[in-house]
């Protein structure tokens, strides 16, 4: 069975004060991947948000294998561009402390952290702090630690947004074997339709707000590094595209768009 949660937006609506910010149903399989793109300021945050149980829904039901979402044993884990990690703990310390919430035993704690972080690259570094670390590795050590909560379902704002062309693809790269290996279900906001196309199994097109499912997009996952450039994803892109109101003239659309 996969480690992944199966999630699942009924007729969900939300809204801040009278304002209505997103109102979807979808359905996203245990393990699955699903890219949420819309345009700025739809509502793609504030779904994540409903789903980790820090929003109260005004009507519908967001829920995480059949449970309401954001009850302790859904373990749904944010990830956001901006890492929290905390500034005066070393990488180590950092993960150590979401094992301690797990209530790992103290003497398991420092094995366990280290396995994470080697695992996402960071042998030789588990003692810096934060500040000592690069953007890319920071996202590194954020990684582990939410890796540490053995999360179930993986809510990723814009993860990678803030990061270089290269260190982005890198991490691109790990989130793709971490997820192979623990089969978590992941939702992932991104502007970025090569992120979209490399990442998900589905593209999920929302409209301006309130965000509603104006479309999805099935993609073939190769998921090799540059995949996405391939032809067979010209259409999609194409498709993408002209749902964000950014397609170039149908006479220079793929054969078969
Ligand atoms: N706490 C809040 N109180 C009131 N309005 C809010 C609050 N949080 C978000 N909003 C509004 O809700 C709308 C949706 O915001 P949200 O952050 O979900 O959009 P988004 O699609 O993630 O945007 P972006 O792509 O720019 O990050 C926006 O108009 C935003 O101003």
């Amino acid at each position: 069975m996969s480690a992944g949660a199966h999630v699942r937006l009924e007729g969900l609506k939300l809204a801040f004060g009278d304002m209505p910010t997103a109102e979807v149903d979808l359905d996203v399989r245990p393990g699955e991947i699903v890219v949420l793109l819309g345009p700025s300021g739809c509502g793609k945050s504030t779904i994540l948000r409903a789903l980790a149980g820090l929003l109260t829904p005004t009507a519908g039901r967001a829920e995480v294998d059949g449970k309401p979402a954001g009850g302790a044993d859904t373990a749904c884990a944010m990830v956001f561009q901006e890492d929290a990690l905390l500034p005066w703990r070393s990488a180590a310390r950092n993960v150590e402390y979401a094992l301690k919430l797990r209530g790992v035993p103290r003497r398991q704690r420092l094995q366990e952290a280290e396995e994470l972080l080697a695992q996402v690259g960071l042998e030789g570094f588990f003692d810096h702090l934060p500040g000592q670390l690069s953007g890319g590795m920071r996202q590194r050590v954020q990684l582990a630690r939410t890796l540490a909560t053995r999360p179930r379902v993986m809510l990723m704002d814009e993860p990678f947004g803030a990061l270089d062309a290269q260190t982005r693809s890198e991490m691109q790269q790990l989130l793709i074997s971490v997820w192979r290996q623990y089969g978590t279900t992941i939702l992932f906001v991104t502007h970025d339709v090569d992120e979209a196309l490399l990442l998900g199994d589905r593209v999920v097109l929302l409209s301006p707000r309130p965000a509603v499912v104006r479309g999805i997009v099935d993609i073939p996952g190769p998921r090799r590094p540059g995949a996405q450039f391939e032809p067979e994803f010209a259409r999609r892109r194409y498709e993408i595209l002209a749902s964000l109101g950014d397609a170039p003239p149908a006479e220079l659309s793929p054969e078969g768009a």
